[in-house]
C-alpha cells in the first residue's frame, strides 16, 4: 500500500511556525534526502557524520550567499517523527528569510510538503495508527485544557489500546465458532454457547460505553452551547456581561435593547461554554426588527445544549414560571430556571419556587453557583473518570457499525444461524474497528482525513 502512493519516498519540506509573527522560525524537511540536501547548505561540518537528535549551530548558505544563521536539529530514520530522516532548521522569524530557505530547498529537490503531510507519512510508516493522527490535528485545534487532555490522551494511545482490546476480544470469539465450525460435520454438540454470549456482551457493553461518551466528547471538542432565554429586561444582558465578567453587551432598562443574539466563549473549569444572549422573547410586538430578534431568539432555544431560563422574581409570577417550565419540559430542553434581581427582594418565601437558582446579575451574586450548575449539568460526573472519551464524528460513524454487526451476530447465534454465517458478521465487525485505526483504510479517506490537517503537519 505504501508504494501505491503518488511521491511518497520523495523528500518534503514546510516552514512549521506561523508566519508574520514570533522570533524564531521552524522549517522541517522529511524524507530520505533530508540530512544529506541539509549538509549540502551547511559548510561547517558534515551533517551525515553526526547522530541522530542532535543540535548544531552554524550559518546556513546558497553558495557564496549567507540566508542565516540557524540551529539545526536531526531525526535519523526510523527514530522521528515521521519515521524518516528528519531535519528541522530554525532560522531567524522573519519571512524574507524563511523563503529564501524554502526556495533554496526546492532549488535542491525537496518538494513543498501538502497539509497534514508529515503526519501521513508518521502514519505510513507505523509510527502511529489513524486514531493518533487525527489527535494531532484535535490538539493543534485544542484551545481549553479538556479538549488538549484528550486529545493527548488520543496521541499517546489511548483511544487505540481500547479499540486494540476490543479486537482481540472478537479474535477470541471468532476462534471460538471456528472451532464449532470445525466439529460440526462430525455432528458434535456446539462450543459453549454460554460463554459465546458472554463474551458478545462485555464487548457490546464497551462499544456502548464508547458511543455515549461521544456526547461528552462532543461537549469537549466544540464546547456548550448555552443559550439565556427570557422575557425583556429580565437581566439577560447584564448576566451574560456578568459571566464574562466583562460589558460586553448593551443593557439598559428599555425593553428590545438586545435585537441580535450575542456570542461569546467562557472557559468554566477547563470546558468550553457557548454563551449565547438572545432577545427578550414578548408575544406582541409590533416593532419588526424585535419580532426578528424574538425567532432568533426561539431558534438558538431549541440548537442550544442547555437555555438559562432568567426571568425577573419582581414581575414574574408563580403561575407564569410555571407554564415557562412546563414549555421547556415539553420541548424536551435541558434548562436551568434563574430568578433573577434577587437585590429587589428581601424577604423571598413566597415568592420562592422549587429548583430555582436566584441570583442578582446586576450586583453578581449567585453567578458563580450559575457557573457550576452549568458545568455539573451538562459536563457532569463522566468528566473525571479515565474513562476513553470519543470526540471524533468518524469514530462514532464506525462504531454504529461494530454496533450492528454486533447485534447481527447475537441475533444469528440466538436464531442457530450455521457458523460460517456468524463468522461473516464477526469479520465485518473486526473490519469497521480496523476502520477506525486504519488497519483498513483507502486512498480516498486518507486523503480527506489528512487534507484537514494544517501545513506543516
Ligand atoms: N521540534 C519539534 N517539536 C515538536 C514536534 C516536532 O516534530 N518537532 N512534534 C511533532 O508533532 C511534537 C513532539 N512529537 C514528537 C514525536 C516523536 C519524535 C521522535 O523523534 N520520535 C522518535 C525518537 C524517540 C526517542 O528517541 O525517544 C521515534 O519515535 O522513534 C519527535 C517529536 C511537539 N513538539
Ligand atoms: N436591581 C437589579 N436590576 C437588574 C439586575 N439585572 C439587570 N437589571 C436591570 O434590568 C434592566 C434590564 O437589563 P438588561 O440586561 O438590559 O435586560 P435584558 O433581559 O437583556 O433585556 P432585553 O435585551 O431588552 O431583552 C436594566 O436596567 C438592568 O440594570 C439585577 O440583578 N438587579
Ligand atoms: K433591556
Ligand atoms: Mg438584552
Amino acid at each position: 500500500m505504501l508504494g501505491k502512493l503518488a511521491g511518497w519516498d520523495d523528500t518534503i519540506a514546510a516552514i512549521a511556525t506561523p508566519q508574520g509573527v514570533g522570533a524564531i522560525g521552524v522549517i522541517r524537511i522529511s524524507g530520505a534526502q533530508a540530512i544529506s540536501v541539509v549538509d549540502g547548505m551547511f559548510p561547517s561540518k558534515s551533517l551525515e557524520a553526526q547522530a541522530s537528535h542532535t543540535l548544531h549551530v552554524g550559518l546556513l548558505k546558497e553558495d557564496a550567499l549567507v540566508l542565516d544563521e540557524v540551529v539545526v536539529a536531526l531525526f535519523k530514520a526510523p527514530r522521528s517523527f515521521t519515521g524518516e530522516n528528519v531535519v528541522e532548521i530554525s532560522c531567524h522569524g522573519s519571512h524574507y528569510i524563511q523563503s529564501q530557505v524554502m526556495e533554496s530547498l526546492s532549488r535542491r529537490g525537496v518538494r513543498m510538503a501538502k497539509p497534514g503531510e508529515f503526519t501521513q507519512r508518521a502514519f505510513l510508516n507505523g509510527k502511529m495508527d489513524l486514531t493518533q493522527a487525527e489527535a494531532v490535528a484535535d490538539i493543534i485545534a485544542s484551545n481549553t485544557e479538556a479538549s488538549k487532555k484528550t486529545a493527548l490522551q488520543n496521541i499517546r494511545g489511548g483511544f487505540s489500546s481500547v479499540l486494540k482490546e476490543l479486537r482481540e476480544e472478537l479474535i477470541k470469539f471468532s476462534a471460538l465458532i471456528e472451532l464449532e465450525l470445525d466439529f460440526s460435520q462430525e455432528d458434535v454438540e456446539f462450543a459453549d454457547r454460554t460463554a459465546l454470549f458472554d463474551l458478545l456482551n462485555r464487548v457490546s457493553v464497551q462499544v456502548s460505553k464508547l458511543l455515549q461518551s461521544f456526547r461528552l466528547g462532543n461537549v469537549i471538542k466544540n464546547g456548550v452551547q448555552v443559550a439565556i432565554i427570557g422575557k425583556p429586561n429580565a437581566g439577560k444582558s447584564t448576566l451574560l456581561n456578568a459571566l464574562l465578567n466583562e460589558e460586553r453587551a448593551i443593557v439598559s432598562d428599555i425593553a428590545g435593547t438586545t435585537r441580535d443574539t450575542i456570542e461569546e466563549v467562557l472557559n468554566i473549569n477547563g470546558v468550553l461554554f457557548r454563551l449565547i444572549d438572545t432577545a427578550g422573547i414578548r408575544e406582541h410586538t409590533s416593532d419588526i426588527i424585535e419580532s426578528i430578534g424574538v425567532e432568533r431568539s426561539l431558534a438558538k432555544m431549541r440548537e442550544a445544549d442547555v437555555v438559562i431560563y432568567l426571568f425577573d422574581i419582581t414581575t414574574t409570577t408563580p403561575e407564569e414560571l410555571s407554564i415557562e417550565q412546563a414549555k421547556l419540559a415539553a420541548a424536551n430542553i435541558q434548562y436551568v430556571m434563574v430568578g433573577n434581581k434577587a437585590d429587589q427582594v428581601k424577604e423571598r418565601n413566597e415568592n420562592a419556587a422549587e429548583h430555582v437558582l436566584y441570583i442578582s446579575a446586576k450586583e453578581n451574586s449567585g453567578v458563580d453557583e450559575l457557573k457550576h450548575r452549568l458545568f455539573n449539568l451538562t459536563v457532569s460526573d463522566e468528566w473525571n473518570s479515565d474513562n476513553t472519551i470519543v470526540t471524533n464524528a468518524r469514530h462514532i460513524d464506525a462504531l454504529q457499525k461494530v454496533e450492528k454487526s454486533l447485534y447481527d451476530i447475537r441475533n444469528g447465534l440466538q436464531e442457530g444461524l450455521p457458523g460460517d454465517l456468524v463468522a461473516i458478521d464477526i469479520r465485518s465487525c473486526l473490519h469497521y474497528l480496523g476502520e477506525i485505526t486504519g488497519e483498513v483504510s483507502n486512498e480516498d479517506q486518507l486523503d480527506f482525513i489528512f487534507s484537514k490537517f494544517c501545513i506543516g503537519k
